[in-house]
C-alpha cells in the first residue's frame, strides 16, 4: 500500500475533517479547558495578591476574600478538569469505532486484488495500534492547542492591562514556549515517528511470516537465522525509539530553560517599570507570578510536539489506507443475468509489469463441464481471478452469456459463481458454519447433502462433536485433503450456476476424488464447471480440454 507524502498539517485538516460531527463536545472540552486553566493559573495570582496584602501593598480585596476565592477556584478547576477530559475521551473513543468502522469497509472495498501480497502484518498494525494511537491526537491534541492559544492570549491581555510592555514580554515566551520549540522540535523527529511507525509494522509482518513458516524454519534449521533477523529489526526500532526519547529530553530540558528564564525575565523588566515608577512595586511581583503559573497549556503544547510525531505517521498510514483506491470497483447496478456460455475474447492481463493472458480466446459452453491444463504459472489461476473480477482485463473482455463481466452486478456474480481456490481457509467456528458460509439459511439436511457431496460427511461424523465440533479445536489437525473436502462442500452447498475449481483434489486420495467428481458429473445438467487440474484422473470427467 502506498503512502502519500504529507506535511503535519494537511494530515492534521484531515484528521479534524473526522471531528465534524462531535464538534460540539469539542467546543464544549475547549472552553472548559480554558477556563480551568485560567482559574488554576489565578490561584496562584491570588496568592500573590494574598502576599501583597499581608505586606500592606494592596487592599482592594481582603485575605478572608482572596482565600474564599482560592478555595472556590480550586473546586472549579478539579470540576472542569474532569469535565474536559471525559469530553475529550468522549470524543477520542467515538471517533476511533467509526474510524475502525471505515478502515473495515475500505478493506472490503480493496479486496481482494489491493490486498494480495501486501504484508499482513503492517495492515495488522495500522488497525489495531495506529488507530489507537490516534486517541492520542483527538484527546489530547486538539483542545490544548486551542486551550494554549486562547489562554495565553488572555494572560498577554491581562499581563498587558499591568504593562503594554511585560504583555509583549509574556508573548513572546508564549510563543517562544508553544510555537517555536514544538516546531523545531516537531521537524527534528518528523522522519524518525514514521521511521518508527513503519518499523514497527515490519517487525509485525517479520513475526507473523516465522509464525505461520514455523515448520518450514524448524525442518530446514533456520531458527537462529531468523532469531538473528527479528532481534536486527528490534534493535532498529529500539535505535530509532532511543533517539526519539532523546528528542523529547531535549525538548523538556528546553522548555523549562525557557520557563526560568521567562520568570527572570520578567522579573527584571517589570522591576525595571517599577523602578522608573511606571507600575506599582507590588504589580511587579503579579506579573511575574503570573507569566510563571500561567505556561501548564502552553508548556503542554510543547511536549505534545514529541508524540505529535508518532500520532501524525500513526494518521497518515490510516488515512493512507482509508484513500486507497481498489483495483476494481464494485458494479452495484449491472445487470443480474450471468447465464449463457461464458467466454474470453482477446483476453489480455499482467500484474503490474508481468504479462500473463495475451490475447487469449476461449469459449466455455453453459451446462458443460470443462478442464484447464497448463504448466504452473502460466496463468490457470490468474483465468479463474478474472473470470470472478477479482482483477480487469488489461484488454479484450469476458462475459457471461450476452453481459460483458465487468457490466454485471458483483453481487449477482458472486451469488452465480462457486470458487474453490487452492486453499481452502477455516474460520475458527464449528465446522457447520464453516460449509454454511455458501449460503448461511441453508438447514442441517442441505449442509450434510453437500458434505456428502463433497465425502466429507462420514469424516465429519466421526468427530467428537460431528458438526457442531469448532474447528480451531481441532488446529492443525485437520489435514489438507480435508480441509480441500470443505471448500469442495462450501461450493456444492452454495447452489450457484457456475463452479470454478482450482486444484480441488491435489490432497484428496483417489476414492474421495472419485466419489467428487461422481457428484460433479451428476450437477452438469444445469450447471457450468471448470475444473483447473494436473491430475489425469481428476480431468477424466471433463467434456472440453483447454490447453493454456
Ligand atoms: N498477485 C500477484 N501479483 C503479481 N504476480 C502474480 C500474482 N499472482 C500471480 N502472479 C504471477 O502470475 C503468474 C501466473 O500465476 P497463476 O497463479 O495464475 O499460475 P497458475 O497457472 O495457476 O500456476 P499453478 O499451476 O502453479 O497454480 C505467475 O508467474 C505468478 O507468479
Amino acid at each position: 500500500m502506498q503512502q502519500k507524502k504529507k506535511n503535519g498539517f494537511q494530515i492534521m485538516l484531515e484528521l479534524l475533517g473526522m471531528i465534524r460531527p462531535l464538534m460540539g463536545f469539542m467546543l464544549l472540552a475547549i472552553l472548559m479547558g480554558c477556563i480551568g486553566n485560567l482559574v488554576a493559573t489565578f490561584i496562584t495570582i491570588l496568592g500573590g495578591y494574598g502576599l501583597l496584602s499581608v505586606a500592606g501593598l494592596y487592599n482592594k480585596l481582603t485575605i478572608t476574600t482572596i482565600f474564599t476565592v482560592i478555595i472556590i477556584f480550586a473546586v472549579i478547576r478539579g470540576i472542569l478538569r474532569y469535565a474536559e477530559q471525559a469530553c475529550n475521551h468522549y470524543i477520542a473513543f467515538k471517533l476511533l469505532a467509526s474510524i475502525r468502522h471505515k478502515v473495515f469497509a475500505s478493506l472490503r472495498r480493496l479486496a481482494p486484488a489491493k490486498l494480495d501480497g501486501n504484508d499482513k502484518g503492517n495492515l495488522i498494525s495500522i488497525i489495531t495500534s495506529d488507530i489507537e494511537l490516534l486517541e492520542v491526537f483527538y484527546a489530547h491534541t486538539i483542545s490544548p492547542i486551542a486551550i494554549a492559544i486562547i489562554t495565553s492570549v488572555f494572560m498577554c491581555v491581562f499581563i498587558g492591562i499591568i504593562h503594554p510592555v511585560l504583555g509583549v514580554v509574556a508573548l513572546v515566551f508564549y510563543l517562544l514556549i508553544g510555537f517555536i520549540v514544538p516546531v523545531l522540535n516537531s521537524r527534528r523527529g518528523r522522519e524518525k515517528g514514521q521511521e518508527y511507525r513503519d518499523s514497527f509494522g515490519e517487525l509485525n509482518t517479520s513475526v507473523l511470516d516465522n509464525l505461520y513458516g514455523l515448520e518450514e524454519i524448524i525442518q530446514y534449521g533456520q531458527q537462529e537465522k531468523r532469531q538473528s533477523c527479528l532481534a536486527k529489526k528490534t534493535e532498529s526500532l529500539e535505535k530509532i525509539a532511543k533517539e526519539l526519547k532523546k528528542e523529547e529530553s531535549i525538548q523538556k530540558i528546553s522548555t523549562d530553560w525557557i520557563i526560568l528564564f521567562a520568570g527572570i525575565a520578567m522579573l527584571g523588566v517589570s522591576g525595571y517599570l517599577a523602578g522608573q515608577g511606571e507600575i506599582e512595586g507590588g504589580m511587579s511581583l503579579i506579573a511575574t507570578v503570573a507569566m510563571i503559573s500561567s505556561f501548564g497549556p502552553t508548556a503542554a503544547l510543547s511536549a505534545l510536539s514529541n508524540n505529535l510525531n508518532h500520532t501524525l505517521a500513526c494518521g497518515n498510514r490510516v488515512l493512507s489506507l482509508l484513500n486507497e483506491e481498489p483495483i476494481v470497483l464494485d458494479n452495484v447496478t449491472g445487470e443480474e443475468d450471468c447465464s449463457g456460455d461464458i467466454i474470453c475474447d482477446g483476453t489480455t492481463f499482467g500484474y503490474e509489469n508481468k504479462v500473463v493472458l495475451n490475447n487469449f480466446n476461449v469459449t466455455f459452453k453453459e451446462n458443460h463441464i470443462h478442464g484447464i491444463l497448463g504448466k504452473s504459472g502460466c496463468g490457470k489461476s490468474t483465468l479463474l481471478k478474472l473470470l470472478m473480477r477479482f482483477y480487469e482485463t488489461n484488454k479484450g473482455t469476458i462475459s457471461y452469456g450476452k453481459n460483458v463481466v465487468n457490466t454485471i452486478k458483483t453481487s449477482s456474480l458472486r451469488k452465480n459463481v462457486a470458487y474453490v481456490t487452492q486453499e481452502t481457509y477455516l474460520f475458527h467456528d464449528t465446522i457447520e458454519n464453516n460449509i454454511k458460509i455458501a449460503k448461511e439459511d441453508a438447514t442441517r439436511e442441505e449442509v450434510i447433502e453437500a458434505a456428502k457431496k463433497a465425502s466429507i460427511h462420514d469424516f465429519i461424523l466421526s468427530l467428537p462433536s460431528g458438526y457442531d465440533t469448532i474447528v480451531s479445536e481441532l488446529g492443525e489437525s485437520l489435514s489438507g485433503g480435508e480441509r480441500q473436502r470443505i471448500g469442495i462442500a462450501r461450493a456444492f452447498l452454495h447452489k450457484s450456476s457456475i463452479i470454478f475449481l482450482d486444484e480441488p483434489t491435489s490432497n484428496i486420495d483417489s476414492l474421495n476424488e472419485g466419489i467428487i467428481l461422481k457428484s460433479l458429473e451428476e450437477e452438469k445438467e444445469d450447471k457450468t464447471i471448470i475444473l483447473v487440474s494436473h491430475r489425469k484422473s481428476t480431468m477424466g470427467i471433463v467434456d472440453h480440454m483447454v490447453n493454456m
